[in-house]
């Protein structure tokens, strides 16, 4: 499809809805703005987007797909102060946010001005965040959900998917109601009983310092979405909070269920709740997500010298680091170029930061 995409928010899934429009639509041009201007320089260098603007103001005009990527509430107050009149006719204005009812009711005036607003929500994520972490494919095979409302023609919704078919993702229309109830239960609630583990542990950790060096593999599994943007979920549970609210009720008093078999040394029903939530989660659907493992990124920032990349690899093959993927993003002939190293876990990044930080003076950013 050819036509102008302007994205606000360039963040990771800012950065990756732009990834994936222009691997489907080439001819298009992505026009971006993000209010840190760090981010914004990043999406550009990167090639994430072909343009850059400096205010929202300046992207609307040229648009035919508006992608709104901020955290839910910077998404609510733009579409309550969006500038209506600068909208090209027949645009469509989409989001990404991870709650829909307030939303689609912030778009009201949208709607009620002939503009198509669908909200949309791919689900898959990380707990990463920034432009650097982007990738075109982070939701290839995911669910991604679109709530229209009755008064967008079905047309556009088509052209919607269409400009979207690059994330490979399988859309869903739901209700913003239906939307928040699924999501508040398998998505919002889990991130903050992960939070809460953390902080728990915290607490613990101040009567003994070996709490967190004995911290495993189940802990870490459970926990690692307690990494996540504090800002985006803040908002996610204002957002929600009527759900959330349910939640924490079903929630408290399902944990004293559970905490009276323990105190009563119930057996039975203990073991039975632990074999009902195996068959449970042994059960559900398999979705191959299409992010890739090779998350812990590492960009060097590197001269653009001849023999550059040898010497890189061979400090870390010296010290016997693996890696798993090695791209250069971008060569510049009069500064830097950027090289992205990719390892298979934190720890092999960090010892990557360390031995580079060892050897070179180049800079070194996780991604
Ligand atoms: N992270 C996930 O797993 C995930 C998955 C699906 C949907 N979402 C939703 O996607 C949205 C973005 O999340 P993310 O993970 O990309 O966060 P992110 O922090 O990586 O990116 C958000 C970006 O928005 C920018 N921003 C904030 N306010 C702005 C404003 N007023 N104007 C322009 N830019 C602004 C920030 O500077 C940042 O670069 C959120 O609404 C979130 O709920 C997140
Ligand atoms: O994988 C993760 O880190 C995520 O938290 C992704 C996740 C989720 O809860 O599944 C987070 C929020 C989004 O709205 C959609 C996806």
């Amino acid at each position: 499809m050819q036509g102008n995409v302007f994205v606000v928010g360039l963040g990771l899934i800012g950065g990756s809805i732009a990834l994936a429009i222009k691997k489907a639509h080439p001819e298009a041009v992505i026009i971006g703005y993000d209010v840190n201007s760090h981010q914004l320089g990043l999406a550009r260098s990167l090639k994430v987007i072909d343009e850059a603007v400096h205010s929202v103001e300046d992207g609307l005009e040229q648009a035919d797909l508006i992608v709104l990527a901020t955290p839910v509430m910077q998404t609510e107050a733009l579409l309550l102060s969006m500038p209506l009149e600068r909208l090209k006719r027949g645009a469509i204005v989409t989001d990404v946010g991870s709650t829909k009812q307030r939303i689609v009711q912030g778009a009201r005036r949208l709607l009620d001005h002939g503009v198509a607003f669908i909200g949309g929500h791919p689900m898959a994520g990380s707990h990463k965040s920034g432009v650097a972490a982007a990738r075109a494919h982070l939701f290839e095979n995911a669910f991604y959900i679109l709530t229209p409302t009755d008064s967008v023609p079905p047309q556009q919704i088509g052209r919607l998917k269409q400009w979207l078919s690059g994330t490979k993702a399988q859309f869903v229309v739901l209700t913003p109601e239906q939307h928040d109830r699924i999501t508040g239960v398998i998505s919002h609630f889990p991130h903050l009983i992960a939070a809460s583990l953390v902080h728990q542990a915290r607490e613990y950790e101040n009567e003994n310092a070996l709490v967190s060096r004995l911290a495993a593999g189940g802990f870490r599994d459970i926990t690692r979405i307690a990494s996540s943007n504090p800002e985006m979920w803040r908002d996610i549970f204002i957002h929600n909070k009527c759900e959330l609210l349910a939640l924490f009720d079903r929630w408290i008093a399902e944990m004293g269920r559970l905490r009276s078999f323990v105190e009563e040394e119930n057996s039975i029903a203990i073991y039975h709740y632990f074999l009902e939530a195996k068959q449970f989660r042994d059960g559900l659907p398999v979705r191959t997500k299409g992010a890739i493992p090779s998350f812990y990124d590492l960009y060097v920032d590197v001269p653009d010298y001849p023999g550059v990349i040898s010497e890189v690899t061979g400090y870390l093959a010296e010290e016997n680091i693996s890696i798993t993927n090695i791209r250069i993003i971008e060569t510049r002939e009069e500064i830097y170029g950027v090289l992205r190293l990719s390892f298979q876990s934190e720890e092999d990044r960090a010892r990557a930061k360390a031995c580079l930080a060892k050897h070179t003076n180049y800079a070194t950013y996780e991604g």
